[in-house]
């Protein structure tokens, strides 16, 4: 678990200093995939870095598994940043050395010997997808290949937690996909924690299970993905889920409009029309669409109802797991 609390962080600026993070407060349960979202200087990455102690802050503390890591002296720290791996927006490789030359080096800093080293690079190899690449060197290869091989060499020595900041920056989107997925499997293989940074929302709807919004240096939101996509007025669920552009004219030729997100296969597939037979009223759909989050289905559907029980047809969606929210009423009100 990674605990941050009260977390302040300034650069100095041209007149007044630049605070990069005001009073950032986090949990990061240990073994999540947990993204850190939000648009450009918004802090993320220094962030990232104040946790991977690369950076001090003004004020506040990194709590790794309970233990204060402002207090650490040099030996000790040393240690502790061991267990914290960073994977850059641009790593570096070594050109002459090989694939499997590249993500043994660190191992070989730590004096890991002949067997277990090969052993250790074929694992993390075959894990981001590399073992067919280990004879190649980095020019041969794509630079989404490229940043697999960096993320193998950071995941090589067992790190507890994985700090990846932008990992996907200028990747098109079958490249990005598969270092997600990498990233997706060494936290379900290796049980690292990762945490990713990035502006781009799709990136936290592909494979984070927990999200911090972070707007000029501050958290917008944070906890569960599938929660704050439920809440209502999220701005993580305005970034992630369909937009809804429905002309204001159509809802009102309703007797009533909402807006519905349904969330998990069950919800979304059978949901809405069982709700229109159950109470004999046409629903429509009448703007939104369907995503997904990591492998949960998920729907923001703006529906427009007709018929006595309008109402109460959007009650009994709201009672059987919809979050919904009621727009303004249709011209008619309903007799009761
Ligand atoms: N070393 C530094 N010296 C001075 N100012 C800095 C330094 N690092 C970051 N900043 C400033 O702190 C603020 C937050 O920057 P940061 O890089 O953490 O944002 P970010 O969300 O990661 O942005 P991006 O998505 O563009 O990478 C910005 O105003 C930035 O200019």
């Amino acid at each position: 678990m990674i605990t941050v609390e009260n977390l302040t962080k300034s650069f100095p600026g041209k007149g007044s200093p630049v605070l990069a993070l005001r009073e950032v407060n986090l949990e990061i349960s240990a073994g999540a995939l947990y993204g850190v979202v939000g648009p450009a200087r918004s802090g993320k990455s220094t962030l990232a870095k104040v946790v991977a102690l690369q950076e001090k802050p003004d004020r506040g503390t990194v709590r790794l598994d309970g233990l204060n890591t402002a207090g650490l002296d040099g030996r000790r720290l040393r240690e502790v940043r061991r267990q914290v791996a960073v994977l850059g927006t641009a790593p570096s490789l070594h050109a002459e050395r090989t694939v499997a030359g590249n993500v043994a080096a660190p191992l070989e800093q730590l004096g890991v010997d002949g067997p277990q080293r090969r052993s250790r690079v074929g694992r993390v190899l075959d894990l981001a997808g590399l073992t067919q690449r280990a004879a190649q060197h980095p020019g041969e290869l794509t630079e989404g290949q490229r940043r697999r091989v960096a993320l193998a060499r950071a995941v090589a020595t067992g790190p507890a937690v994985l700090l990846a900041d932008d990992p996907t920056a200028g990747l098109a989107a079958e490249e990005a996909g598969t270092v997600l997925t990498v990233l997706d499997r060494a936290r379900a293989e290796l049980g690292v924690t990762v945490v990713l940074t990035s502006q781009d929302p799709a990136v936290a709807r592909r494979v984070c299970d927990e999200v911090a919004l972070l707007d000029s240096g501050r958290v917008v939101e944070h906890g569960s993905l599938l929660d704050l996509l439920a809440l209502p007025g999220s701005q993580t669920a305005d970034a992630l889920l369909p937009a809804i552009d429905t002309p204001r004219a159509q809802s009102a030729a309703y007797d009533r409009a909402a807006d519905v997100v349904l969330i998990g296969f069950a919800a979304v597939g059978a949901l809405l029309p069982e709700a229109a037979t159950r109470f004999d009223v046409e629903l429509s759909t009448i703007g939104g669409g369907l995503t997904r989050v990591g492998d949960t289905p998920v729907a923001r559907f703006r529906v427009g109802v007709r018929g006595r029980q309008a109402d109460a047809v959007l009650a009994w969606i709201g009672d059987h797991g919809a979050h919904v929210t009621h727009l303004a009423g249709g011209p008619r009100s309903i007799a009761a």
